[in-house]
């Protein structure tokens, strides 16, 4: 008997497009299925400005598909010299939805982060009176904490005194990866969410090292121990509007992952929702995955649920390509490592 399941249309509420070549050539991955997604301004230059996001975004709508009605909601990238007044001009106007925080070498991209978290109190201020959601890379970069324990040590150094000070403003802890971020999320109120990836739903610290290092596997944060999965999937397929869908879907050319110092990300939007309906078909879930793809997300941003819907079914085994091809060079698509059956129809 063919199962089938219909969703409200899925947003991603952490994405990274990139530009140019790369753009044109992941972009209808995520067009194809998910109605928004929360673009990440880690460009090289990052999008700092009301002007670069502008130009971010009219980028992205040139390179949509034909006939799609993809929304982009575009962020900010917080430094230490951001302009308080621009970002809350860009907020009212409706041109951003968010601003990103990345601790000044946590990650991809991050070299124009911040380094003394005093130094964007104000522009922090202004975010918490005018209502503008932080999305957070919550990892230190303390070269003495261990990278397993840098999204823990976030949590206690740096979120949950900046929380203190700020009253008011709503954090999206991105890409939780540990029990801690989501104990943290369960024990505050509504300011605070948290965005899960497909690929932390699936692997373990084990599947990047375990027989011949796996650089596909290999993101930031990092992967952590079992336990660790667990309770991020318990905390997705839990019904808790806190946790919601944010792919980190992050192309990286096959040239660059495999390499002797590759980089960091996993490129998830060609398959992520087959994978999903998999996972929460496992935990006996089914019923919670519109939640997380579609509703708890637009709930925390305040934006209304698409009025649009997707059909999942299950059947055969469906193959997705193993790379997406593009001018810069083969993306590899990510493999959960075990057959998926379910496909949007
Ligand atoms: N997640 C990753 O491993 N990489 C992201 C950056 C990020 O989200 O931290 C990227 O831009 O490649
Ligand atoms: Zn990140
Ligand atoms: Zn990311």
């Amino acid at each position: 008997m063919t199962q089938s399941l219909t969703l409200k249309r899925p947003d991603d509420w952490h994405l990274h497009l990139r530009d140019g070549a790369m753009l044109r050539a992941v972009l209808p991955e995520t067009t194809r299925h998910f109605a928004r997604a929360i673009i990440m301004p880690n460009l090289v230059p990052p999008v700092v400005t009301a002007a670069d996001a502008r130009a971010y975004r009219e980028r992205i709508m040139a390179a949509c598909p034909e006939g799609s009605d993809f929304t982009p909601l575009m962020t900010l990238y917080l430094t230490e010299d951001t302009d308080a007044e621009d970002l809350a001009a860009a907020h009212a106007e409706g041109l951003i939805t968010a601003v990103k925080l990345y601790p000044a070498g946590a990650t991809t991209n991050s070299a124009s982060g911040v380094r003394d978290f005093d130094k964007v109190r104000g522009v922090l201020e202004k975010m918490a009176e005018i209502g503008c959601p932080l999305c957070v890379h919550g990892e230190v970069t303390d070269p003495e904490i261990d990278i397993f324990d840098r999204e823990a040590a976030f949590i206690d150094r740096v979120l949950d005194p900046i929380r203190r000070a700020t009253p008011g403003l709503r954090v999206i802890m991105e890409h939780i990866t540990t029990r801690d971020g989501v104990d943290y999320v369960k024990s505050n109120d509504t300011d605070l969410g948290a965005t899960i990836t497909t690929h932390h739903l699936v692997i373990n610290r084990n599947h990047i090292l375990v027989g011949g290092i796996k650089p596909h596997y290999y993101c930031l944060p990092v992967a952590k121990r079992e336990e660790h999965r667990l309770a991020l999937r318990a905390a997705a397929t839990s019904g808790d509007s806190r946790f919601f869908l944010g792919t980190d879907s992050a192309p990286h050319t096959d040239a660059n992952k495999e390499s002797a110092c590759g980089c960091a990300g996993c490129f998830t939007a060609t398959n992520t929702l087959s994978i999903l309906a998999h996972v929460f078909e496992e935990e006996g879930a089914l019923d919670k995955l519109e939640g997380f793809t579609s509703r708890h997300g637009p709930a925390f941003y305040g934006l209304p649920e698409s009025d649009e819907t997707i059909t999942m079914t299950k059947g055969d085994t469906v193959t997705y390509p193993d790379q997406i091809m593009t001018e810069d060079g083969p993306v590899t698509v990510f493999d959960p490592g075990f057959p998926l059956q379910w496909q949007v129809t």
